[in-house]
C-alpha cells in the first residue's frame, strides 16, 4: 500500500491545513520537523491524518528505538509523520511490523525492519482500531490483522491507537457492525461457528468471505476470520466475552483488546483530537492556528 503523498501544498488552497512544526527531542538528539503545509484531504482523511500526527509527535520519541507499526488506514500517517522526524531520528531504530500492509510501508519508507521474535519488548506500537469504547477497549481485525497486532500490543511499553471521531463511541457495536473478529485455524471453523451460534449468544456470527476471490477470507497467518455480532449488554464489559470466545479450542486470537491501550487519539471533523487516556481522562487538542 503507497504511503500517502507528502502533500506540500499551495498555501492559498481553500482549506490547506498548517501543521505546527514541531521539535523532538533531547540536547544529544533534537529532531526538527519543519513547518508543513498540507494539501486538503477528505474530512475523513484529514480526522486520521491529525489523530496520527498527534500520536506520533506525543510518543515517539528520539529514545525510542523499537518501534511497533499497526495496520489500518490511518497508519501510514503514522509511518508519514515518523518519516518526517528525518533520517538521524530514524537511521538507529528498527520497525515491527503487524502484517503486510505494515511491511510495506516500512520498506517502502527506507526504515529499517525487524520482526517480534528478534524484538519481543517495543517501546511503543501505534495502532489503528475499528472501534474504541469508553474504557479504551477496541475492536480490531476489519483488515484481518488482529493476532500479530495482539502480539505487538502487548509487547509494547506503550500501546496507542490512533483513528478518526467515527471510531469513538462508549459501547463497541455501535457503529461498526460486522461484529468481533475472531481468527480461527481452518479446520476448525465451523464448529467454532456452531458454538459461537447456540453456546456464546451470537447467532449471527459469519465466515468472512474474499471480495476478489472465490471463498473464504485467508489472514496473513493462513487462517480464517470469523465476524461474530454480540448485543450490548456483552460489550458493555467485553473482557467477558473475548475471554470466553478465547477458549474455544480452534480459535487462534479474537479481535477484542481490552486494558492494552495507554490512549487513543481521534482526529475530529472541526481539526481538533480527542485523546482519550486508559485512567478516563479526556484531552481536546485544539486544531492548530
Ligand atoms: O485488521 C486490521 C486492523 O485491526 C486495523 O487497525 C483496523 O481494522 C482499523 O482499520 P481502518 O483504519 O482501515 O479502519
Amino acid at each position: 500500500m503507497p504511503l500517502p503523498s507528502q502533500n506540500r501544498a499551495d498555501l492559498s488552497a481553500p482549506s490547506a491545513t498548517r501543521i505546527q512544526p514541531v521539535v523532538v527531542g533531547s540536547k544529544d538528539a533534537t529532531v526538527t520537523v519543519v513547518d508543513t503545509i498540507l494539501k486538503p484531504l477528505s474530512t475523513i482523511e484529514s480526522a486520521k491524518r491529525l489523530a496520527a500526527y498527534t500520536a506520533v509527535d506525543r510518543h515517539v520519541k528520539p529514545e525510542h528505538i523499537v518501534i511497533g507499526i499497526g495496520s489500518g488506514s490511518t497508519v501510514p500517517y503514522v509511518v508519514e509523520r515518523i518519516v518526517q522526524q528525518g533520517k538521524e531520528a530514524n537511521k538507529d531504530r528498527v520497525f515491527i511490523p503487524t502484517g503486510f500492509q505494515s511491511k510495506e510501508l516500512i520498506v517502502s519508507s527506507n526504515l529499517n525492519l525487524g520482526d517480534v521474535d528478534q524484538y519481543p519488548t517495543i517501546d511503543v506500537t501505534l495502532d489503528g482500531a475499528d472501534e474504541v469504547d469508553r474504557d479504551l477497549n477496541c475492536i480490531k481485525g476489519g483488515g484481518a490483522c488482529h493476532l500479530r497486532e495482539k502480539v505487538l500490543a502487548e509487547a509494547a511499553r506503550t500501546f496507542i491507537l490512533v483513528a478518526d471521531y467515527r471510531k469513538n463511541v462508549e459501547y463497541l457495536g455501535t457503529n461498526f457492525k460486522p461484529g468481533v473478529p475472531i481468527e480461527v485455524v481452518p479446520f476448525a471453523y465451523a464448529k467454532v461457528l456452531q458454538n459461537l451460534h447456540h453456546i456464546l449468544g451470537s447467532p449471527k456470527a459469519t465466515l468472512r468471505m474474499a471480495v476478489a476471490k472465490a471463498g473464504p477470507v485467508v489472514s496473513d497467518n493462513g487462517n480464517f476470520i470469523i465476524d461474530a455480532p454480540f448485543e450490548r449488554e456483552h460489550m458493555e464489559k467485553p473482557y467477558d466475552i473475548m475471554a470466553r470466545i478465547k477458549m474455544l479450542t480452534g480459535v487462534v486470537e479474537v479481535g477484542l483488546f481490552c486494558h492494552m491501550a495507554q490512549a487513543a487519539y481521534f482526529g475530529n471533523e472541526d481539526g481538533s483530537v480527542t485523546v482519550k487516556y486508559h485512567d478516563g481522562k479526556v484531552e481536546t487538542v485544539a486544531p492548530p492556528a
